[in-house]
């Protein structure tokens, strides 16, 4: 009832929709092609912590739990969620010690979580904060429960890379068990080696990520999905101060083409991978809750995308980064769609000659890639990253207004994930109050509300998961003032 309700208030002639005429709205391809059922896998929010330098940054003395705490604990509280009513939290991560069982489970009771609330780590390298929505919506989707949290987290100030653990001597006889030594930054000279991608281009995807970034942070595009943390912080002295962290760390905006040329390789004498075009060493934090729609539905809860489609692929370990070339056609094929239909694509820059030869083999529009930048100016905390950019995209296209994106981040040594969403208007849950929010027209600088609503029925596609996005909320909104 209340889904017709919804349907039947845009389709009336009181709504707010100016020249967007009846017709125009039936022709959407979304209301459509997309069914809704009462067991779609919903995204129901997310929210991330600004991303800190690693070793020097905003969270250099800030602990995972904390990060972690966070943000389970902002998005539930957004949304008005008591975190009893969660069935399963999982939280992708990379470098803590003993898998970050301890970790996470000392975040949940920081977090204020009862101790029935189960909670566990996954770990897919880079793609670990994507698995873990993968995770918690296989949970939905076998029964198991109605609601859970997907999470990643990273303190690369605090654990470093490097340990391999215990592994068998045989691996030196065995040439692909030995290529899984090999380290991310020679990696990525040998996708720049094999496929021809040259230091220019490189140079230019950076800039181009830096550019983005830094037009997003100066617009204010990252206040919506980043919850601040006080914590705490000593200087240079040894002086202990508190902080509140609300903004990445680091951008900048002062990138030019002939800095990043000047600067010598990271990882190899004659390669060409270096400090400015590779991902930041960084720390933060990111959560998604996820829901059945019946359940998101009773509760009340809003619902920013749909979960459609998930696609995992394995690639070489010495070319880790070629992953969602694989990956994303993986999913596009379960989806039905294809890479023109997409309007917006979140790609993990791990390092700009792994992204740019993707964003190439697929033919990828650039303008349709990170369109607020990615690790390369944001950062790239290992087990975080995969969430953080669901939330990223979701709202970037809820501010875009647009109905599906498509996302794909990637995991090192020899697998990608992929995650599709789509948004359908058909299936919005906010009050009324912002329902008009989707009738005027968006400003291109993001601050003038919603798109109109025959451009919100549009569809957009994304290489990860196909989610709904509700773009009720006006671009701007804090996450404190959004609708619970
Ligand atoms: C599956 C996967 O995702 S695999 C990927 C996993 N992640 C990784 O492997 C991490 C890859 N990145 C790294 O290891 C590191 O960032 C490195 C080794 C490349 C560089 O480390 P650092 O030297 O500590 O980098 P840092 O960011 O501090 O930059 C060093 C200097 O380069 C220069 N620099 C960096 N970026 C820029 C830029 N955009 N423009 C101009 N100069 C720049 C600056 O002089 C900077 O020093 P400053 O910060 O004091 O100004």
């Amino acid at each position: 009832m209340h889904r017709l309700r919804v349907v039947s208030g845009h389709l009336s002639p009181q709504n707010r929709l100016g020249p967007y005429s009846h017709a125009q709205i039936a022709r959407s391809e979304c209301s459509a092609s997309l069914p809704v059922a009462a067991d779609d896998i919903v995204v129901v929010h997310g929210l991330r912590t600004a991303i800190g330098k690693a070793k020097r940054g905003s969270f250099k003395d800030t602990t995972p739990d904390e990060l972690l705490s966070a943000v389970m604990s902002a998005v539930l509280r957004d949304v008005g969620l008591s975190p009893d009513k969660l069935g399963d939290v999982c939280v992708g991560n990379v470098l803590q010690p003993g898998a970050g069982a301890l970790m996470v489970r000392v975040a949940q009771f920081l977090s204020g979580f009862p101790d029935s609330v189960p909670i566990y780590t996954v770990n897919r390298m880079c793609s670990s904060g994507l698995q873990a929505l993968f995770n918690v919506a296989g949970g939905i989707r076998n029964g198991s429960y109605d609601l859970g949290l997907a999470c990643g987290v990273e303190s690369m100030s605090l654990r470093s890379v490097g340990n391999p653990g215990d592994v068998s001597s045989r691996l030196m006889d065995n040439a692909k068990a030995r290529d899984c030594l090999i380290p991310m930054g020679i990696t990525s000279e040998n996708v720049a080696e094999r496929f021809g991608i040259s230091r220019e281009k490189q140079d230019a995807f950076a800039l181009s990520s830096q550019q983005k970034a830094s037009k997003a942070q100066e617009r204010g595009v990252f206040q919506q999905e980043i919850t601040p943390l006080t914590t705490r912080f000593v200087d240079e002295d040894g002086k202990e101060r508190t902080i509140v962290v609300s903004k990445d760390d680091g951008i900048r905006p002062g990138t030019t083409v002939e800095g990043l040329a000047k600067l010598k390789p990271a990882f190899k004498p004659d390669g060409s991978t270096t400090a400015g075009n590779s991902s930041q060493v960084s720390d933060g934090a990111a959560a998604v809750l996820l829901g059945r729609r019946s359940m998101v539905e009773a509760l009340n809860l809003p619902v920013m995308g749909v979960l459609r489609a998930c696609a995992v692929v394995g690639v070489p370990p010495d070319l880790m980064g070629i992953g969602p070339a694989y990956a994303i056609p993986a999913a596009l094929r379960k989806s039905g769609l294809s890479v023109a239909d997409v309007d917006v694509f979140e790609i993990n820059e791990a390092f700009a000659s792994q992204a740019a030869y993707c964003v190439e083999k697929l033919g990828i529009p650039m303008e349709k890639v990170n369109p607020n930048g990615g690790a390369i100016a944001l950062g790239h905390p290992l087990g975080c990253t995969g969430a953080r950019q669901v939330v990223t995209l979701l709202n970037e296209l809820k501010r875009r207004g647009k109905s599906r994106g498509r996302y794909c981040p990637f995991a090192a040594w020899k697998t990608s994930g992929l995650i599709m969403i789509d948004a359908n208007l058909l299936t919005w849950h906010h009050p009324p109050v912002y329902f008009h929010c989707c009738t005027p027209l968006a400003g291109s600088d993001g601050t003038g509300g919603c798109a109109p609503l025959s451009r919100c029925l549009s569809a957009v596609e994304w290489a990860g998961f196909l989610l709904r996005v509700n773009p009720e909320w006006p671009a701007g909104t804090t996450n404190s003032e959004r609708p619970l």
